[in-house]
């Protein structure tokens, strides 16, 4: 229809706009998103916490402002990519054949944002009023940890002016028929390990270099890593119930003009390590084990938390009978002919954890079904017919929420 084609070139254009950290244009983002927002009404407001890094606030009121109400939040931040890995650049947002849309931030999340607001623009067509208020945020930063961004917003007093009970954040794509949701996220923490030893000479046997020092760490991680990969593999649990760790750089060796020096045994070596801890997991064991084993003074070997700092236990969602939000959602998904699969725990993390932990509650979710994940991925892209039927998730969820009249409902409450 003409309507799908219009909802499909406006998601374009927003896929279009250079967001890309670490240099992302926030307001040409901004711009884009308000002129969506005039066209459907919406109280507007751009909130600059950190200069340089517009946070753009929605409204769509309800008719009863003391009813707690609720926020559908989406950064507007995408992850960088190798252009020349991908079949198509990932800011052209071309359509192939088959209608798959392939654009950084198809999946990760620049849909799930437009989403929000079509789904707004078709309840607005269909006469629909909201009883609750409906609020939109586009936040920046999520990528780089949102510390600029939805971690100093819930600590503003506009945002606990808003009172909002429960929120609506990313979640991930699904390669089945059912929809992934999510109800708690791991603990990001971001590790770096260092290794001195003596230097000495390319030829020369002798313990306690840095490089041994540091393999000897490595390898013990690595056999920490398989347990708890063997784990996964065993089955029952999903990729959020274990601990994941990732060796993603190593830095070591003497540079000289045309490469490394290759007759040197460097005296410091490091790798940084990505680390998801998962809410119910004896984190201080893991830190012992850090101190003890992976990072021993005493081995010449030291550690240093990279921008994710460990932040201990993480609060989780409630999903049964005491968090109404929780059936409504799955009702709404349902009458919308979607299906809802297990609620499970967010293997990566999402500005959602910052919500919990300021009290509210909050659910992960993507409306992506029988889709591969190719988040941070080269060539990521979304079938138009998934994006479509997203939006109308959407126009279930937030008419239910909308219209939910009891005075509880928020964390406080439950
Ligand atoms: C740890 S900050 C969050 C960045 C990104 N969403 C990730 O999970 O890696
Ligand atoms: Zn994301
Ligand atoms: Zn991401």
């Amino acid at each position: 229809a003409d309507d799908d084609e219009a909802i499909v070139s406006r998601f374009q254009e927003y896929l279009r706009i250079d967001t890309v950290q670490p240099k992302p244009d926030y307001y040409k983002a901004v711009d884009f998103l308000n002129s969506q927002a005039q066209s459907l009404s919406l109280e507007s407001q751009t909130i600059e916490l950190v200069k340089g890094k517009p946070l753009l606030l929605l409204k769509w009121p309800g008719s009863d402002p003391s009813l707690p109400a609720f926020l559908l939040n989406s950064h507007t931040d995408v992850v960088p990519f190798e252009d020349s890995k991908w079949t198509h650049h990932p800011l052209h947002a071309h359509i192939d054949p088959h209608g798959n849309i392939y654009a950084r931030g198809s999946q990760d999340m620049k849909c799930v944002g437009m989403q929000y607001l079509e789904a707004i623009r078709k309840l607005q067509a269909s006469g629909f009023k909201p009883i609750r208020s409906v609020y939109l945020s586009f936040v920046p930063d999520e990528e780089i940890g949102g510390h600029d961004g939805v971690e100093k917003f819930v600590q503003s007093q506009l945002f606990k002016s808003l009172n909002i009970a429960v929120v609506l954040d990313e979640g991930l794509t699904s390669p089945s028929e059912s929809y992934r949701v999510f109800y708690g996220e791991r603990s990001p923490w971001w590790l770096v390990i260092k290794a001195k030893g003596p230097p000495g000479h390319g030829a020369k046997l002798y313990d306690n270099s840095a490089m041994e020092n540091l393999l000897k760490t490595i390898e013990s991680i690595r056999r920490f890593r398989a347990a708890q990969f063997d784990l996964l593999k065993a089955g029952g649990i999903g990729e959020g119930d274990v601990v994941s760790v990732n060796i993603n750089f190593l830095k070591a060796g003497t540079p000289s003009p045309t490469g490394f020096v290759m007759n040197l045994q460097p005296s410091e070596a490091e790798a940084g390590f990505d680390i998801r801890i998962p809410p119910n997991y004896d984190s201080e064991a893991l830190e012992r084990r850090l101190v003890e084993e992976w990072a021993p003074a005493g081995r010449n070997m030291s550690f240093e938390q990279f921008k994710q700092k460990f932040s201990g236990k993480q609060v989780v969602t409630a999903t049964d009978d005491s968090n109404p939000w929780w059936s409504l959602l799955e009702n709404a998904v349902k009458e919308a002919g979607g299906r809802t699969s297990k609620p499970e725990i967010f293997p990566a993390s999402t500005d959602a954890r910052y919500f919990r932990q300021a009290g509210l509650l909050a659910f992960g979710f993507s409306p992506i079904s029988n889709t591969p994940g190719l988040l941070h991925d080269h060539n990521e892209y979304l079938g138009k017919d998934v994006y479509l039927k997203g939006i109308d998730v959407y126009v279930s969820i937030i008419k239910a929420y909308a219209s939910y009249e009891s005075k509880s409902g928020s964390r406080d409450e439950l």
